[in-house]
């Protein structure tokens, strides 16, 4: 089966040969054919150019994108979409006056979560998800990642991560789960959280590395969760079972956590809304790509991860939607932008660099995912008619995607 999308008003992030991250000023380059076409074969993008240039190529199924603008999907490298019911509750908290810290200090917050998921069923909890993931495709995500850390005992962990394995095989698109059993002191450890790092370490990573059913560790480093000597004891135990670090750092302190996570060569260190110059400093010359989540800043009323800081300090940013339903309910990567452009100075190139490109290193997909270049998946977003690129931040809020297709196929 073959497609030819043709007379596409302008093909955005063509990279002929493969670019594995985009840092500091090459940022707000965003490569682009005027007037294009492209040709997938079954999943695969085989050929485009532009549309002057077109030699009688023929297709099974042919697309007229008059006026609208393709891209390839969003790589949202950073969510928790598998969870147990909501917590709108805590939203009215917290527009009352109470604050994220405080509603966790009362036994909310990440265990009021914990508690739902240990009291739903497998198959509720996949239906769930499933509906969470179904949206977001239809918003362009075309490769996702999805942590545990709703489980909190070895049992619901697996839970999750079983489910998140389903949802691999059900859905198109990429889909890489991370383990992040440390992602809360559960209540009986509450006056011993040294026992629940040692039970994450002797049994949970051992137990679930055996499964092969993830690939990456993490770990919510931060002030009255796991502090910088647990995190470390934890990454290392990951990095024995073949687990790969990828963590949440400086989301409300900044005391170390990324100079740790670029010691033990973490792919990503994620939310950084308080960031100092050690922290960019560690990360200069490193393989650690930084993750802004704004929605979370936007939703949770915190600083937005200082975005020019960083690029302008000449590193990578990649941009995700850190999906979950405490701190940012919304898998929507079409907000992100629209936030990262208008909240966090970063130009339009640069925020789809960071959602595409970026946002595939940030899960060691880039082989196949992130840009337009022959030979990799034909994941892409058709936009609606609109007058540039620069209108999708622009005019936010609304939805400009026309059609989404995965691996070659219209979802
Ligand atoms: N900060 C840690 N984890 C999530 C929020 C978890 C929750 O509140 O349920 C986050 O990345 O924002
Ligand atoms: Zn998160």
């Amino acid at each position: 089966m073959s497609i030819l999308i043709k007379n596409i008003k302008e093909l955005l992030q063509v990279r002929d040969i493969h670019v594995p991250i985009i840092k500091g000023k090459d940022m707000k380059i965003l490569p682009s054919i005027k007037n294009a076409y492209l040709l997938i074969d079954h999943d695969t993008i085989v050929d485009y150019g532009s549309m002057n240039d077109i030699q009688n190529l023929d297709a099974d199924e042919i697309i007229d994108a008059t006026g609208k603008i393709v891209l390839p999907t969003w790589c949202d490298s950073h969510t928790h979409i598998v969870y147990a019911g909501n917590r709108e509750q805590e939203f009215v908290d917290r527009i009352n006056g109470l604050s994220y810290e405080d509603i966790a200090n009362r036994g909310g917050g990440i265990l009021n979560s914990a508690e739902k998921l240990q009291n739903t069923t497998e198959e509720d909890l996949y239906l769930q998800s499933a509906q969470r993931l179904n949206n977001v495709i239809k918003l362009g995500t075309g490769a996702i990642e999805i942590k545990s850390g709703y489980g909190l005992t070895i049992e619901a962990e697996l839970k999750m991560l079983r489910v998140i394995k389903r949802l691999k095989r059900d859905f198109p698109i990429k889909v890489r789960a991370t383990l992040l059993a440390a992602h809360a002191i559960p209540k009986e450890f509450k006056n011993n959280k040294s026992a629940f790092v040692d039970l994450v370490i002797n049994k949970m990573i051992p137990e679930i590395a055996k499964d092969k059913i993830a690939n990456y560790i993490d770990v919510f480093c931060e002030k009255g969760y796991f502090d910088l000597e647990d995190t470390e004891r934890i990454l290392k135990a990951g990095i024995e079972h073949g687990l790969v670090p990828k963590i949440h750092v400086n989301q409300f302190n900044a005391f170390g956590g990324v100079k740790l996570g670029v010691k033990y060569q973490a792919l990503s260190v994620d939310h950084l809304e308080e960031l100092n110059q050690e922290d960019i400093d560690a990360l200069k010359g490193s393989n650690t790509i930084p993750v802004a989540l704004p929605s979370c800043s936007y939703f949770l009323s915190i600083p937005y991860t200082p975005a020019r800081q960083i690029i302008d300090a000449g590193l990578p940013l990649a941009l995700a939607t850190d999906y979950n339903p405490g701190s940012t309910p919304s898998g929507n990567m079409n907000f992100v932008i629209s936030t990262a452009c208008i909240k966090m100075k970063m130009t339009p190139e640069e925020a789809i660099n960071a959602a595409t490109i970026n946002g595939a290193y940030a899960m060691n997909i880039g082989n196949r995912y992130g840009s337009i270049t022959r030979g990799k998946k034909a994941n892409l977003i058709i936009t609606k008619t609109i007058p540039s690129y620069a209108f999708l931040p622009y005019a936010f809020g609304e939805n400009h995607i026309d059609q989404v297709i995965i691996n070659g196929q219209p979802y």
